[in-house]
């Protein structure tokens, strides 16, 4: 919408106002992402605090509870690409709406389940649900944000929804505690149908929906001027995204830098703490804590420093993966000699920069022509959960092929298992080294 554009279709409103107006909410529509963002992790998490009520009440054992709580990320992965579709396709607005009742509606069902075919059911719908979220937020800051704003309001995203993994777990044990699991989920439920309605209200796709000028006009920058200029089909998009060699690179080191955090901080991190070090596990799981909030702290981080400091989707990402391969090097060359209490330190370093994978986001979209962008970013989260659960595996082959002694795996078993793992974050590093950067953060306002 043109400055002549907006001034016929607003009267006498002024293009000052209009611009005031476009620049306030904003914020409006992505402090409700952010809200409903928070629901995503708790649902996420939400489990694990009530994992002895579910395997009391359905008599699960650690096997099944696992398969349920894994019911969340099948359908979540999955509907990444569809996510990004819906997104660019019909707008965040409408795609969230709808999919959050669905999660809500998971939600409500997996407090009401009296069987475990019901309660997975439950489960499932809750991971369709929230999967429509975090993609239809980046279209919204491709719409109303400036591209140096990007990855910074990623980086406090996952932050928020980091935050909220960690405060879910102490407010959910008090509220089963007062009222039970099952009325906390449905509950939660209801509250989360109503998150839904908000957004339908207060989410608008673009400025043009409340006709109000974009960034690009009101800054006078064509800030994706090339972007927009592509006039392609669906599949020649999907075709040029494939055929990128950024892509792939991003892709690899989003498998990787992921992969180790879900090998380490996800399974292996509590058995190699409680049989190397001979810890018991509430210890193990106090000091594994920190990586979370590390991370939390270093999404944020990563995202301010790759828009404002290092004006950079590439170096901060590069720069991030060497210093957190850095601080595998105690678990690789000492893995029993570290003094234990440096696990603390350790850990939320880890966490801090293993949150160097946030730039990613705004890295990919801006190579992408403005109608793709939800879309590339579906195309590129998923490999951060097919690292995810590759890693598991492969870490759990590494340690099984030294066989256990006795009941725990020894140490150069965790070992093996660790260098695996820098060797594999020195190839993000390599594939990251030779993306080219985004020059849209050079365009000045
Ligand atoms: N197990 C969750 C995988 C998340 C992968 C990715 N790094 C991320 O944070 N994506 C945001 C999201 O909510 O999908």
């Amino acid at each position: 919408m043109s400055q002549s554009n907006v001034e016929t279709v607003a009267g006498s409103m002024q293009y000052s106002d209009l611009a005031a107006q476009m620049l306030k909410y904003r914020w409006i529509c992505y402090g409700m992402l952010l809200l409903t963002y928070i629901f995503v992790y708790f649902d996420r998490v939400a489990p694990a605090v009530i994992a002895p009520e579910l395997m009391k009440e359905f008599g699960l054992t650690a096997t099944s509870l696992g398969i349920l709580s894994s019911m969340y990320f099948y359908p979540y992965a999955a509907m990444q690409i569809p996510s990004g579709i819906l997104s660019d396709r019909f707008g965040p607005r409408i795609s969230v709406t709808v999919f959050f009742i669905i999660a809500a509606i998971g939600t409500a069902l997996f407090g009401l389940a009296y069987t475990f075919g019901w309660i997975i059911v439950g489960r499932f719908l809750m991971g369709v649900g929230v999967a429509v979220v975090w993609i239809p937020c980046m279209r919204i800051l491709a719409n109303w944000f400036r591209p140096k704003e990007f990855a910074t309001l990623t980086g406090v995203m996952l932050t928020v929804g980091n935050a909220g993994a960690v405060l879910a777990a102490a407010p959910l044990a008090f509220l089963v505690g007062i009222v039970g699991w099952r009325a906390s989920f449905y509950w939660l439920g209801a509250f989360m149908a109503i998150v839904a309605i908000l957004n339908y209200i207060i989410l608008r796709n673009k400025p043009s929906d409340k006709n109000l000028p974009t960034v690009s006009e009101i800054d006078g920058v064509d800030y994706y001027s090339v972007q927009t200029t592509q006039k392609v089909t669906f599949s020649e998009n999907v075709k040029r995204l494939f055929g990128m060699k950024n892509y792939w690179l991003i892709a690899i080191y989003a498998f990787v830098i992921y992969g180790t955090v879900m090998g380490f901080q996800g399974l292996w991190c509590i058995p190699f703490l409680q049989q190397t070090y001979g810890l018991p596990k509430q210890e193990a799981a106090n000091i594994l804590m920190l990586w979370p909030i590390g991370m939390a702290v270093g999404c944020f981080a990563f995202g301010y420093i790759s828009d404002r400091i290092l004006k950079s989707r590439r170096n901060a990402s590069f720069y991030g993966i060497i210093i957190y391969a850095l601080t595998w090097v105690p678990l690789v060359f000492w893995p029993d000699k570290i003094p234990v209490g440096m696990f603390y330190p350790l850990l939320f370093i880890m966490g801090f920069f293993s949150g160097a994978y946030v730039p990613n986001y705004a890295h990919i979209a801006e190579g992408q022509p403005h109608s793709f962008i939800a879309t590339a970013n579906g195309m590129l989260n998923i490999w951060y959960f097919v690292g995810g659960a590759l890693f598991q595996a492969v870490m759990g082959m590494v340690l099984d092929s030294y066989g256990k002694v006795g009941d725990k795996f020894p140490v150069s078993a965790y070992q093996a298992s660790f260098i695996a793992c820098i060797i594999a974050l020195a190839i993000g590093a390599i594939a990251m080294f030779f993306t080219a950067d985004s020059k849209v953060l050079q365009k000045k306002a």
